[in-house]
């Protein structure tokens, strides 16, 4: 590692870290469906990247990585070794929050918005560590600045970037405050802490709006690969309600047994696509044992689901459903249900193929004891080169 290398040369020795990073925040000015989060660099999200790039440059004690409570339980299936804590409403709540976990005396706190941190910058950071409360790159103002209408001397001005250096105990001190500040040596600083600043990097750029994303040159494209899950449901019949099939309704009076509405072939699409974005089951995100969940209309979950998986950086691209019922006939609604699923996962309805079978009176499907489907979906990162 040539920032350790460095450092040695320098007569320094390598001091016990943490790495904080700061990916909890609603990605509003990037202003798309997908998080900036999520997008991919080849097969990994952006988050993950940005972690991974600053876990090559030095050997950190601990990680810690902020999510936003709706993706935690996705994020914490990319990583074992990564401790993930739920972010607050705000950057500095996210921090607080991570910071409760960090157990070392000085912290690296970075966005994971700005994932081309180099190793240069960060030996620059480290070799100023010792005489300061906190180490902060920034970027000198190259344009004319005008502030409340007046020009100012840019020569006193910085931009100030990430990753920033800390002592753990000061941070945790400088964020207990009800003033919110944008970055970590604001807080610093307004409690009398000593601020060095060094000098950042360009390619350090933050993504805030969509177009940055041509400019955040350590980024690859996402890979191509396509992603296939399957997934499969059982739901027992019973009398007295209606029997909701791929969100139509197909009998009045014979529905399913269940916590939700019971649409079997709803339940078996959404695993199939939980099964392709790697992301668990339909329990896991809908357990049967919450109430906000009683007599649900599964529709209603498809959509948040579709939902989240465009945040998380999918795209659905097919889907087929075997639908396998003695009862009742299906032929007539197989079109509708095609339509009815396209339409809230919003694809083509000829990306959607509905498929029904009897089972020859075999088994319990066979018995009429109640209705069973398995379905595969396919799904593709989205591409931000595109846009
Ligand atoms: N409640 C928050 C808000 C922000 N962040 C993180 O802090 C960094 C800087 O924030 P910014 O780039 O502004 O990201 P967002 O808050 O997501 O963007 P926006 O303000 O456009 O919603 C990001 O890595 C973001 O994920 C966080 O962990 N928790
Ligand atoms: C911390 C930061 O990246 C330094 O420039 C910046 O202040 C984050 O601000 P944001 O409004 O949360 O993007």
């Amino acid at each position: 590692m040539y920032n350790i290398v460095t450092l040695q040369k320098k007569g320094q020795s390598l001091p016990d870290l943490a790495l904080v990073m700061l990916g909890a925040g609603s990605s509003s000015r990037f202003n798309q469906r997908v998080k900036k989060q999520w997008l991919r660099s080849e097969d990994t999200p952006l988050w993950l990247f940005a972690t991974q790039n600053l876990q090559q440059l030095f050997p950190f004690k601990q990680i810690i990585v902020t999510t936003t409570p709706d993706e935690h339980f996705y994020a914490k299936k990319f990583s074992e070794s990564i401790t993930f804590v739920e972010g607050g409403a705000t950057r500095q709540e996210s921090l607080a929050n991570a910071l409760l976990h960090v157990k070392t005396p000085f912290v690296l706190v970075s966005d994971i918005a700005r994932p081309c941190i180099d190793q240069e910058m960060l030996v620059r950071i480290l070799a100023e560590m010792e005489n300061n409360d906190i180490v902060v790159p920034y970027l000198p103002a190259v344009d004319t600045v005008v502030y409340e209408n007046a020009t100012i001397n840019r020569d006193h001005v910085k931009l100030i970037q990430t990753p920033q250096l800390s002592r753990t105990e000061l941070l945790r001190k400088a964020l207990q405050t009800p003033t919110l500040y944008t970055d970590d040596s604001s807080a610093i600083k307004a409690i009398g802490g000593k601020v060095a600043y060094v000098l950042g990097n360009p390619e350090a750029k933050k993504l805030t709006c969509k177009e940055d994303s041509a400019t955040i040159s350590c980024l690859k494209a996402p890979s191509s690969t396509p992603f296939v899950g399957e997934g499969f449901d059982v739901h027992a019949y019973e009398e007295g309600k209606v029997m909701m099939l791929g969100g139509v309704e197909v009998h009045p009076t014979t529905g399913f047994k269940a916590h939700s509405d019971g649409d079997v072939a709803i339940h078996a699409l959404i695993d199939a696509l939980l099964g392709a974005a790697g992301a668990g089951d339909i329990g896991e995100l809908f357990p049967d044992n919450d109430p906000r969940y009683k007599n649900i209309d599964s529709k209603l979950l498809l959509r948040e689901v579709c939902s989240f998986l465009a945040k998380v950086g999918f795209e659905i691209v097919h889907c087929d459903l075997t639908i396998m019922a003695e009862f009742p006939r299906l032929s007539a609604f197989k079109d509708k249900i095609r339509f009815c699923l396209a339409d809230i996962m919003a694809i083509s309805p000829i990306h959607v193929n509905v498929k029904a079978t009897t089972t020859e009176k075999l088994g319990f499907v066979g018995r009429q004891e109640g209705v069973a489907t398995s379905a595969t979906a396919t799904l593709k990162y989205y591409d931000w080169t595109n846009v």
